[in-house]
């Protein structure tokens, strides 16, 4: 690595030699996030206000946060009406981009849809589990830094595959700026309310419900800080689907890749937030230095240079392991949101793959495509979390309902083990409930 590129580019170069590995690694996977106090009270205030004064708290809130100069939730509301004209006025490449994401993204989550089943045993009794939708759901739609038409369609064409009755979407619109490919991508997708609402309040609008905006049964999709931290608060009272933190990615590359293409999926991630993660690991460290230089090279190109540079310095790395086992130990130790397995065969290292929210196979396969129009969702388990959950998906927006229809023989045979164990608890009106329908007792 030559002094000019040091100088330039601010990203740790870490190696799984070093003494002081873990402790390194462990302070870039590290985000305070939703344990942040002081957000937390703040957070806990706003929700505080908008339960007791409704729709006053959420266009107050708004005119601060969001800098709008609005009287009332009625300039706050868009109607159907609103949303088909922003889809209408597109220019047709845009109209056809959204078109198609919105197809591939549909044909994906159909696949995801769980079936009611049943069975039905020899005495007759039928078990069984019922699959029914959410009444309606609740979906946040970024917009501080950026608008993401792409997060309305992630979010709410599985609600509409689960076949939930009514969507309710809220985003924020900085300084009043609406984004009409949001507002076209919500037409397309099956949205039935949008409200420009954004943060805290929003979510606490959803979970609580105010004058206009309706109580809804969960809250789905990412934000920053002050979204997370309020919908870990309402959980209880409305569902959530996680706590989803800063975007991160984590390549894998065997050395074969171009570095250029390398250094800008790491870029992809980062431009999202300052606290974004951008990970590379290679077993090949003239690689790593490459990817180094591609890196100084291309971040002055960058539209989001500012934002790029500060999050590769606050948590990214160039990483050189050993070999590839180490690679897929480092895999499952940092349970990446975004994993790129850059690689010849990516297929070998695949089942050794344990933990990772979105697995993207090959040279070809940019991380970048997963965020709009694979088909698969882009709402994912981040800061370690995909050690125990899953992508968003079609089984967020439905519940499970256990069946039993006993036969008159079934709650014979049920019954006579249900008294046993009832008079074990010491439960004597579950036994006789079970007794009584014993035949011949
Ligand atoms: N995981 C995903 O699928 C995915 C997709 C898109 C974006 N993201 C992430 O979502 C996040 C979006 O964040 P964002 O900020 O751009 O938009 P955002 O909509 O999450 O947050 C904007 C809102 O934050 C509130 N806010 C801002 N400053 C505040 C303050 N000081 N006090 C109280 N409230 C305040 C305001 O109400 C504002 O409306 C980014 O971290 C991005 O990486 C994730
Ligand atoms: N990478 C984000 C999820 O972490 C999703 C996204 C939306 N637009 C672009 N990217
Ligand atoms: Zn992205």
């Amino acid at each position: 690595m030559s002094e000019t590129l040091a100088e330039s580019v601010d990203l740790a170069r870490l190696s799984t030699g070093d003494g002081d590995f873990d402790a390194r690694l462990d302070a870039l996977l590290a985000w305070e996030g939703v344990s942040d106090a002081e957000v937390q009270e703040r957070v806990a205030e706003i929700i505080a206000a908008v339960k007791v004064r409704g729709d006053a708290a959420l266009v107050e809130y708004t005119q601060r946060f969001d800098r709008l100069a609005v009287g009332s939730m009625a300039e706050l509301t868009l109607g159907a009406d609103r949303l088909e004209q922003a889809y209408r006025g597109l220019p047709e490449q845009q109209r056809d981009a959204l078109a198609q994401a919105a197809e591939r993204i549909r044909l994906y989550h159909e696949r995801q849809k769980p079936e009611s089943w049943s069975y039905t045993e020899a005495d007759g009794s039928v078990l069984g589990q019922q699959v029914t939708p959410l009444d309606r759901a609740g979906i946040y739609v970024p917009g501080g830094k950026a608008a993401y038409p792409s997060s309305v369609l992630m979010n709410a064409i599985p609600a509409h595959v689960a076949g939930v009755r009514e969507i309710v979407m809220v985003v924020p619109t900085p300084d009043g700026v609406l984004n009409e490919l949001v507002l076209a991508a919500a037409h397309l997708a099956g949205v039935d309310h949008v409200f420009t609402i954004g943060g805290a309040q929003a979510v606490a609008a959803l979970a609580y419900g105010t004058e206009s905006v309706p109580r809804v049964d969960k809250i789905v999709g990412p934000g920053n800080i002050y979204v997370a931290t309020a919908k870990r608060a309402v959980f209880g009272q409305v569902g959530i689907d996680m706590i989803a933190g800063p975007s991160e990615i984590l390549v894998v590359s065997d050395g074969g890749t171009d570095p250029d293409w390398l250094a800008m999926d790491l870029f992809s991630q980062a431009e999202h937030d300052e606290d974004a993660q951008a990970l590379l690991v290679s077993w090949d460290e003239s690689h790593l230095d490459r990817v180094e230089a591609s890196i100084a090279r291309l971040l002055p190109t960058l539209e989001r240079e500012a934002i790029v540079r500060e999050s590769l310095a606050r948590r990214g790395a160039l990483i050189h392991c050993r070999d590839r086992d180490e690679a897929v130990q480092l895999i499952n130790r940092i349970a990446p949101e975004h994993l790129e397995l850059s690689l010849a065969e990516p297929e070998a290292m695949l089942p050794q793959v344990r933990h990772a929210g979105a697995i993207f196979m090959g040279r070809y396969t940019a991380e970048a495509l997963g965020d709009y129009c694979a088909g698969p969702n882009h709402v994912l388990p981040t800061s370690g979390t995909a050690r125990f959950s899953s992508p968003l998906g079609v089984y967020d927006f439905q519940k499970r309902s256990s069946i039993i229809h006993c036969s008159e023989a079934g709650a014979s045979t049920l019954g006579r083990v249900a008294s046993v164990l009832a008079r074990g608890e010491s439960l004597t009106a579950h036994a006789r409930s079970a007794e009584y329908r014993i035949k011949g007792d």
